[in-house]
């Protein structure tokens, strides 16, 4: 979203969550440097960068659990601290382990609901809506951090709010609980609900995110829809099947190609297109089974976005440029 409509989001009051312009430091660390975005209705937002990004300061931010020096955080047009009954406006669940390990998982709940003012009967609807009935009655101590997660998310919609924020909600899932927790995610977005999942790994927010959010650093570098960042980071690359991966590499790379291995007999080629590389090839007598167009996966457009943003990154040795 642009600046000029994230205002125009801000200012409407309406629906979402709008973030603008945070600033924070913890001593040295300039945690959060002017970080701007929205989450709005209706959508999975994936709120993802390396670690020390700034993701979860920013959801405490938002949730009022941490000042900033400059900027605001508004949910439905006001701060968190403003609100009158803040479980009604925004869920959010930021640590799982968070919870009396002697209390059952209801009973949790029913204390929750009961220091919020709602009706216990929200107790038992949200334990069936995570799929935690059979473990309800049980000591939440001895949950496994994927049941603690489930547990995390019920919390999150006792007060039947439009807006979730959740950090790192895969963390610990199996496989199973993964897909579970991606369906779950789309069925509150599509019931209008505008939903901010934070990962590390763009592979959890995969097949869930409508919405990118990236970011790095304290602030944020691409703010987009999935489906336009995988077809700009795909725009422009071929990917090239052959038998021969070293010589074609050099002979493209030759050619002005910028040209990396990406398999055992694959390699992504991008600044030529698939005609002249085909012409190229055939001209060196390269052997090939494949050139087409390359589809990016969100990983790659990770990569691509997070190169300047992480402070380590380790060369590739397989790849080779002009
Ligand atoms: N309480 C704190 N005291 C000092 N520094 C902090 C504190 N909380 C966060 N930071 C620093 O602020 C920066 C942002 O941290 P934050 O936890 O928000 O990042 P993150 O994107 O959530 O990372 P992760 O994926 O590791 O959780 C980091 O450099 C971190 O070390």
């Amino acid at each position: 979203m642009s600046p000029s409509s994230n205002r125009e989001l801000a200012a409407s009051g309406g629906p979402g969550i709008v973030v603008t312009g945070l600033r924070k430091r913890y001593g040295a660390t300039l945690a959060l440097d002017g970080m701007s975005f929205s989450v709005r209705p209706g959508l999975v937002t994936g709120f993802v960068g390396p670690n020390g990004a700034g993701k979860s300061t920013t959801m405490r931010v938002i949730l009022g659990l941490d000042a900033v020096e400059e900027g605001t955080a508004l949910i439905g047009g006001r701060p968190y601290l403003g609100l009158r009954r803040p479980l009604n406006h925004v869920g959010s669940l930021l640590d799982a382990a968070a919870l009396h390990p002697g209390r059952s998982g209801r009973n949790h709940l029913l204390w929750l609901a009961h220091a919020q003012g709602l009706a216990a009967r929200r107790v038992d609807e949200v334990i069936e809506l995570v799929g935690l009935t059979s473990a309800a009655r049980r000591r939440a101590g001895g949950y496994s951090l994927g049941m603690r997660q489930r547990l995390g998310i019920a919390a999150a919609l006792l007060g039947d709010p439009p807006n979730i924020m959740l950090d790192e909600p895969f963390n610990g899932m199996d496989p199973d609980g993964i897909i579970w927790m991606r369906g779950f995610l789309r069925s509150l977005a599509a019931a209008g609900r505008a939903v901010l999942v934070s990962s590390h790994l763009m592979s959890e927010v995969q097949d869930t995110a409508d919405h990118l959010v990236v970011v790095g650093r304290g602030k944020v570098i691409a703010d987009a829809g999935v489906a336009e960042l995988i077809a700009a980071v795909s725009a422009g690359r071929v990917t090239l099947r052959t038998t021969a991966v070293t010589h074609a590499m050099s002979v493209l790379a030759q050619a002005g190609a910028t040209v990396a291995a990406i398999g055992r007999d694959t390699v992504a080629v991008s600044g030529l297109p698939a005609d002249r590389i085909v012409t190229l090839l055939n001209a060196s007598a390269v052997p090939f089974s494949e050139v087409s167009a390359h589809r990016a996966t969100l990983e790659d457009v990770y990569l691509e976005l997070t190169r300047e943003a992480v402070e380590f990154r380790a060369a590739t040795p397989s790849e080779v440029s002009r």
